[in-house]
């Protein structure tokens, strides 16, 4: 078994009696906790049955009473040489292509323009086998080891190998609830294996913690090598400027936010204020603040953290990676993501094309693309048979997030889609609002956009596209409490032309015992037992 040098450590970690180390020091003061799982060179099987070392994982070790976590992780820093690499090169590079870039230099574009993607050493992953990954990535689940605790660092020789433990910015994000949407399935889709996975219950409130902590960790980085990197800014429709700013505020880092003016929820605007970003409000709507963002950054000492910049995919591929391993490495038939500026449509595909070329998983998923009608641009392309791409100016939309007309990773979200026999659908305002409300229903508390991927849900059941047993998981990229606006003007009947069929207003009653038995006895009498 190519892991079982870890398996073995990782058991000796829990009994004492196998642990040495333990048995040595237990009656000292040094020993404060139970000992852990550190880095350490360890032989493991590779992929072609031949020993070998590997930097990765672990010898079990007592810690300090005066370490904290990093410096535990830096004390038991392996000395091995790390076999592992990454650069960035032109995204989709026609074959032959030599042009790469180190993950130091600052470049977010292509000699030609195009995008730029992050490339691993395949063949250097390939040495280990399949079987050895998803081991490894188990083993760290759910332990405050630096930085493995998080569900991004847990799968670091896939992210930024080279980079040192000790630049790592973590909030520990990642490792996001995959729910089991019980009821919602069945009552409103006859589905039995729907899940939902919740990368809004996070940090700051989003996925985008995920891209967030390696873009302003390899920021952290070019620093102490004192790249000129003096602050780290962003256009934002509310999500990336949290995340930017909190990441920055925990690392001493100023961020600099350009955000679309009274364009996005209170909740959001309020984020990148309390984290200490410097807030630009601009008179203008997310694609104007994208271009103005890229211009200024290429004229200023500020590194764009917007998912132009691939270092961000890195670590919001995780989440597909996560979502394989929390159904034991078997493969879902759908997964559904919203779409807006498109880059992470194409990190689920490429965490889930990792997982696949590694050998952990034998195949992928189809992937669905789902949009508001009001900012629709990919989906128009996709109708049109992919023919010519036309950017929009994007209405506006509860799904306010994901109001933008001309995503920058288009050409990623194209790539990614026909590389898994993908779709895109849309959905309305009143389609979205509807779908947010019933999900509430049965107990989630979903953010517009999941209501926009519900949608396309509904539709393609509806369709017949996707089956009733189909095991079928819909991303939630933010946290409902970001925009409790939207759900107080649903439930209020307050938004023209809407129905609202699904709201459910606060009853204003007497503060009378006989005006409060009638409207209790009215409510219990349309219940039934079973609903
Ligand atoms: C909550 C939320 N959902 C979905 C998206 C869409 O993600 P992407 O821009 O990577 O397509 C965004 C940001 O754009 C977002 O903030
Ligand atoms: N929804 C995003 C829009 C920008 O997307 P990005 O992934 O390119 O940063 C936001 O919250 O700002």
């Amino acid at each position: 078994m190519a892991s079982s040098s870890l398996f073995n450590a990782s058991v000796s970690s829990l009994n004492p009696k196998h642990d040495p180390i333990r048995r040595r020091h237990h009656s000292t003061a040094l020993l404060r906790h139970r000992p852990v799982v550190v880095s350490c060179t360890s032989s493991a099987k590779t992929a072609d049955g031949n020993n070998n070392t590997t930097p990765i994982e672990t010898v079990v070790k007592p810690r300090r009473t005066e370490d904290n976590i990093r410096d535990e992780a830096r004390r038991h820093r392996s000395t091995a040489v790390n076999p592992f690499s990454a650069r960035y090169v032109p995204f989709n590079a026609a074959p032959g292509s030599t042009e790469h870039y180190s993950l130091d230099e600052i470049v977010y574009r292509s000699r030609s323009g195009g995008l730029l993607d992050v490339e691993h050493d395949m063949e250097a992953l390939k040495r280990f086998d399949g079987a050895y990954w998803r081991d490894l990535f188990d083993s760290r689940v759910g332990k405050s080891t630096w930085p493995y605790g998080s569900g991004v660092w847990s799968k670091k020789e896939w992210v930024l190998p080279e980079i040192d433990d000790d630049d790592i910015v973590s909030a520990f994000e990642g490792n996001s609830n995959l729910f089991w949407a019980e009821r919602f399935g069945k009552k409103f889709l006859g589905m039995n294996d729907l899940w939902v996975k919740h990368c809004g219950i996070s940090h700051t409130g989003s996925f985008k913690d995920l891209g967030m902590t390696v873009l302003v960790s390899q920021v952290n980085r070019l620093r102490k090598m004192e790249r000129p990197v003096v602050g780290v800014g962003c256009a934002s429709t509310g999500d990336t400027s949290a995340a930017l700013s909190a990441y920055c505020a925990a690392a001493g880092i100023p961020s600099i936010v350009f955000l679309p003016a009274n364009k996005i929820s209170m909740a959001q605007l309020v984020q990148p204020i309390a984290n200490g970003a410097f807030v630009l409000s601009i008179d203008t709507d997310f694609d104007g603040c994208m271009k103005l963002i890229r211009e200024i950054t290429s004229e200023l000492p500020i590194y764009l953290a917007n998912s132009l910049n691939s270092l961000r995919l890195e670590g919001q591929k995780t989440a597909a990676i996560e979502i394989l391993q929390q159904f034991d490495w078997q493969v879902p038939d759908w997964v559904i993501v919203p779409g807006g500026n498109l880059g992470n449509i194409y990190a689920f595909y490429k965490g889930f094309k990792m997982c696949q070329e590694l050998g952990l998983v034998d195949r992928i998923p189809r992937m669905v693309c789902a949009q508001a009608a009001n900012a629709n641009p990919l989906y128009l392309h996709y109708k049109s048979g992919w023919k010519d791409f036309k950017p929009m100016t994007a209405s506006t939309t509860f799904a306010s997030a994901i109001q933008i007309g001309d995503p920058v990773s288009i050409d990623r979200a194209v790539y990614a889609l026909k590389k898994c026999n993908g779709i895109v659908e849309e959905a309305t305002e009143e389609e979205l609002m509807d779908a947010m409300a019933q999900a509430d229903s049965t107990g989630m508390f979903i953010c517009p956009h999941t209501g926009v991927a519900l949608t396309a849900l509904f539709k393609l059941r509806n369709q017949g596209v996707i089956a009733p047993t189909d095991r079928t998981v819909v991303v939630s990229t933010a946290h409902g409490l970001k925009f409790t606006q939207s759900k107080i003007d649903y439930h209020s009947k307050a938004i023209p032309d809407m129905a609202c069929r699904f709201s459910n207003p606060p009853v204003e009653v007497k503060a009378d015992f006989g005006a409060v038995m009638d409207v209790l006895k009215s409510y219990l009498g349309s219940q039934t037992l079973r609903s």
